[in-house]
């Protein structure tokens, strides 16, 4: 399902943040956002998640534009894994990713199904927390916490799959997992999913198309290859840098001090 953002504008008060953003974001890809520390890149995501309402533009999701969703029917399709969790219940693992069933229950009173479960225990697996699913939420690392979201965003079954900085608590180790987990899933079941990384080179090894957000608009859109370049870096980090190239043409940056 893609995304198509079209001159969306929001605010927070008096102050903008989005100032008419216009990108496709395209089905079966992983596109990763990236731009400076406050530019407004969590502010896109939430928007698409329909949690903030943009004062201007059109968000449209499958060719449907996001008002005309239900909020059941936006939960069943967008899936978000937040930078920070407001989790504050002790809550075991295993009962929080089964929430991520809730948008699927028929009614509320009915409870989880077996086959819910099932797809939460598969999740789990998946993102190989399955060990701590009697812990409590709140006691695992931070590290192990953004499996934990993850593990509840996919149990959500969405066809949209967005995640803020989702290894930004993760060795690299498990960082790379994690990007190698997120495309796969991505290339399988044709996700669409937008991360907002803030490490180039990992955005660069494994997002499909990249958006760099520059004064509250996508600046710059393409493949890593075309985003990545000495000058665009200059022009929106004033990073002095060197990008280098792999043998599958992938840039790597060096920044120079
Ligand atoms: N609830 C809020 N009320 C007022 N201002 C806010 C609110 N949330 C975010 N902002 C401001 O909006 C701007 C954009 O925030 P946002 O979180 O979207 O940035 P970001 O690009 O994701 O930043 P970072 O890379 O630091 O995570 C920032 O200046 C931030 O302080």
């Amino acid at each position: 399902m893609a995304i198509e953002v079209k001159g969306v504008r929001f605010s927070y008060g008096k102050k903008e943040i989005l100032k008419g953003v216009d990108v496709r974001i395209n089905k079966g890809k992983l596109t990763g956002i990236l731009g400076p520390n406050g530019c407004g890149k969590s502010t896109l995501l939430k928007n698409i998640l329909g949690y903030l309402k943009k004062s201007q533009g059109e968000i449209i999701l499958g060719g449907s534009e996001l008002g005309e969703y239900t909020q059941k029917e936006l939960a069943r399709t967008v899936a978000l894994v937040p930078q920070k969790s407001s989790l504050m219940s002790p809550m075991k693992v295993e009962e929080f990713v089964l929430m991520g069933r809730l948008p699927h229950l028929v009614s509320s009173w009915q409870g989880y199904s077996r086959e819910d479960r099932e797809i939460s225990e598969k999740f789990m697996e998946e993102m190989d927390i399955g060990r701590f699913k009697e812990r409590g939420a709140l006691s695992l690392s931070g590290g192990e916490f953004q499996r934990v979201l993850l593990a509840r965003a996919l149990t959500q079954d969405p066809d949209i799959l967005l995640l803020d900085e989702p290894t930004s608590a993760m060795d690299l180790n498990h960082a790379v997992e994690l990007m190698v987990k997120v495309r796969k899933l991505v290339r399988e079941k044709g996700l669409t999913s937008v991360a907002v990384i803030h490490d180039l080179n990992l955005a660069s090894m494994f997002c499909d198309e990249l958006v760099l957000m520059v004064g509250g608009k996508a600046k710059y859109v393409g493949t890593p290859k075309e985003v990545l370049t000495e000058e665009i870096l200059k022009e929106v980090y004033n990073l002095k840098s060197k990008v280098i190239t792999d043998d599958d043409g992938n840039p790597y940056v060096i920044p120079l001090v």
